[in-house]
């Protein structure tokens, strides 16, 4: 093992010796938004907390467009590495916000011209669109924690995260079918693959079926049920610190190659992973983590990235 450690070290010696001691110094960017609240609890975790509590949660413009705004800045931003996303108040979100989406719809039908109308209705849906993949686009882990009622838009922004936590007075609906829409915001997209069930999620998109935490967990849907919202959060900040304390390089590759390779063949999946990795196979942060291993010194400070 010694010999190894040396071959290791005299690759790179002087830039393991400064990035092994390095501290953490710099300042977090918390810039708020008007419906948002974004708090940084733990090193390189950010929580993006939705906060329309008055009105459950509900989307309207500004929530869609913060969402998008939010989580690019927090794409861009080194110092994140794991986002913890979770909703104020008593629902984590009623959907879309009704008065909302009958205000701009009636204004849209007021235009008379149908292909001028269909562009309109097509710049909406673009722009929820972009607001609920803006988490999958997100180079960063997103980890979702659902309390109480999450439906419609609710249900289209979970599926769009990571890993899904939730408490046990949860409940999932997928509603837009009982507005006489067809969600078109990526749920019937990504439920499918989420819970691995094209049945499940053809029932639950046709009847909007309400789905209690323990159905959720047995159909994949959450991968863990805590009994009360302190509890989850709680774990789950401990959960994305650990995500925290890994290489953000290794991190950030796996969430790109999931995202990639979920739409795509193995075939296609292994080449873009081989890219990758002969990119960042070069970073310091093999030679630190393997160091870390083998000498079982702990997790090494990596760099943000
Ligand atoms: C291009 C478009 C694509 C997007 C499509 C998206 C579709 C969807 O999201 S479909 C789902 C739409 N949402 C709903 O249908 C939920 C309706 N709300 C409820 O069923 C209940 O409010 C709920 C079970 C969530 C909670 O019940 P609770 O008793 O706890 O609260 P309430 O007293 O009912 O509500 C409190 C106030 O919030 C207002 N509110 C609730 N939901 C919405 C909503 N979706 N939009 C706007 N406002 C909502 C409710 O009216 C109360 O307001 P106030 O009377 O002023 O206190």
């Amino acid at each position: 093992m010694a010999s190894i450690i040396k071959s290791i070290v005299l690759n790179k010696p002087n830039k393991v010796a400064s990035t092994l001691l390095r501290t953490y110094s710099a300042k977090a960017d918390v810039t708020q938004y008007e419906t948002l609240a974004v708090s940084v609890p733990k090193k390189n975790v950010f929580h993006v907390e939705l906060n329309r509590p008055d009105k459950l949660n509900t989307f309207n413009d500004a929530l869609w467009d913060d969402l998008t705004t939010c989580f690019k800045a927090l794409h861009e931003n080194p110092e994140c590495r794991v986002v913890v996303l979770s909703g104020r108040g008593k629902h984590f979100s009623a959907g879309i916000d009704l008065k909302s989406l009958i205000k701009n719809f009636t204004k849209v039908n007021e235009i008379d011209d149908t292909a001028r109308k269909a562009r309109a209705y097509a710049g909406y849906i673009k722009r929820y669109q972009e607001s609920i993949s803006s988490l999958e686009v997100c180079a960063k882990p997103v980890l979702n924690l659902i309390h109480e009622g999450c439906i419609g838009a609710g249900v289209n922004v979970i599926t769009a995260a990571d890993v899904r936590y939730c408490t046990e007075d949860a409940w999932f609906q997928v509603k837009e079918v009982l507005i006489g829409v067809a969600g078109d915001t990526g749920v019937l997209q990504r439920l499918p693959k989420v819970i691995g069930s094209a049945s499940v999620a053809r029932e639950l998109c046709y009847t909007a079926r309400k789905v209690t935490a323990q159905e959720a967990l047995s159909i994949g849907l959450v991968s863990r049920v805590f009994p009360d919202k302190d509890t989850a959060l709680t774990e789950v900040l401990n959960i994305a610190e650990t995500i925290a304390s890994m290489s953000p390089v290794a991190v950030q590759a796996i969430k790109q190659n999931l995202v990639y390779s979920q739409d795509r063949t193995i075939a296609e999946g292994l080449e873009h992973i081989c890219l990758l990795n002969a990119i960042n196979h070069q970073s310091e942060d093999i030679t630190k983590a393997a160091i870390a291993q083998a000498t079982k010194t702990g997790q090494p400070d990596f760099e943000n990235l």
